[in-house]
This record gives structure tokens, C-alpha cells and sequence, in this order.
């Protein structure tokens, strides 16, 4: 599978330990930075990795903050993207199943790298389910929406 992948500073470790895994397992990662543990802001890493899922050239992305909270809500920022943020196997997989979740954030300074792999696995391993779900998925896309 075709993944994109973004982190931060305080994910930068974790992204390239991540990396090498899924590498290892077959998988492409189209790596969007940042590519040091210097400073930087996580909008603009959760921004561009999302919008490599939403134009198509990934499907699926995998993102990397300190909590793993901001850089989740930047890429929400971007149509047709379903972020997650997870920080167990089990979400993620219900992630997929039933929200039909195109990306994940996780957090460095929460999360083991040994559960991080874990994480992405089921993430990367499960199916949408459809059915209702995707009736309660396609009105989370709805530009509009009143009660
Ligand atoms: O999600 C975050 C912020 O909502 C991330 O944890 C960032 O990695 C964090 O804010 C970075 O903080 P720092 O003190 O600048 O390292």
C-alpha cells in the first residue's frame, strides 16, 4: 500500500522507526518531513501528508506529533480526509471499519514504538464495513448539515 506519512519534531523519531517497519512489510511511504528533530510547526507536516491522500497518490496516511493531536485536526482541515487520532489497536480498527478513517495521528510522547506498529497495522489491515456506516460516513462529508 501507498502510505503517506508526516510528523513533527516531537514525532520525527518515531515517523522514521515507522517508516523502516512498513517499508520492511512491502509497503511505499511517501515521507512529507520533517526530517529532523529541529522545531517546527505540525500543521503544515499533518496538512501535506493529507493532502497526498485526498488527491488520490496515497491511500492511506500516518501521522506523528507529540500527543499526536494537533497535526490529527490540521489534516481534518482537508476535504475528504477522516483522521483518526488512536492510540491503541483497537480504535484503529474501529477506525476503518466503521468511520472508513483514510489517515491516523498518534503521539510520540504517549505512545510505545512497539504499540505504534501495532497501531498502524491494524489500521492498515482492516476493512470499512460499509453497510450503515457508510450512510453515517457520507453525512460526515456533507458540506452542510442541519439536525
Ligand atoms: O499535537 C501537538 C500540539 O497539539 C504536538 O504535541 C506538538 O508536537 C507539540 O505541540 C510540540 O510542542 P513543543 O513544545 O514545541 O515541542
Amino acid at each position: 500500500m501507498k502510505i503517506a506519512m508526516g510528523a513533527d519534531h516531537g514525532g520525527y523519531r518515531r515517523k522514521e522507526m515507522l517508516k523502516a517497519y512498513l517499508e520492511e512489510k512491502g509497503h511505499t511511504v511517501v515521507d512529507v518531513g520533517t526530517d529532523s528533530t529541529d522545531s517546527v510547526d505540525y500543521p503544515i507536516y499533518g496538512k501535506a501528508a493529507a493532502k497526498k491522500v485526498a488527491d488520490g497518490s496515497c491511500e492511506r496516511g500516518i501521522l506523528i506529533c507529540g500527543s499526536g493531536l494537533g497535526i490529527g485536526m490540521a489534516a481534518n482541515k482537508v476535504k475528504g480526509i477522516r483522521c483518526a487520532m488512536v492510540s491503541e489497536p483497537y480504535s484503529a480498527q474501529l477506525s476503518r471499519r466503521h468511520n472508513d478513517a483514510n489517515m491516523i495521528s498518534m503521539g510520540a510522547r504517549t505512545i510505545g514504538g512497539d504499540m505504534m506498529k501495532e497501531i498502524a497495522d491494524a489500521f492498515l489491515e482492516t476493512d470499512f464495513e460499509g453497510g450503515r456506516h457508510a450512510r453515517r460516513v457520507a453525512m460526515i462529508e456533507e458540506e452542510t448539515w442541519e439536525k
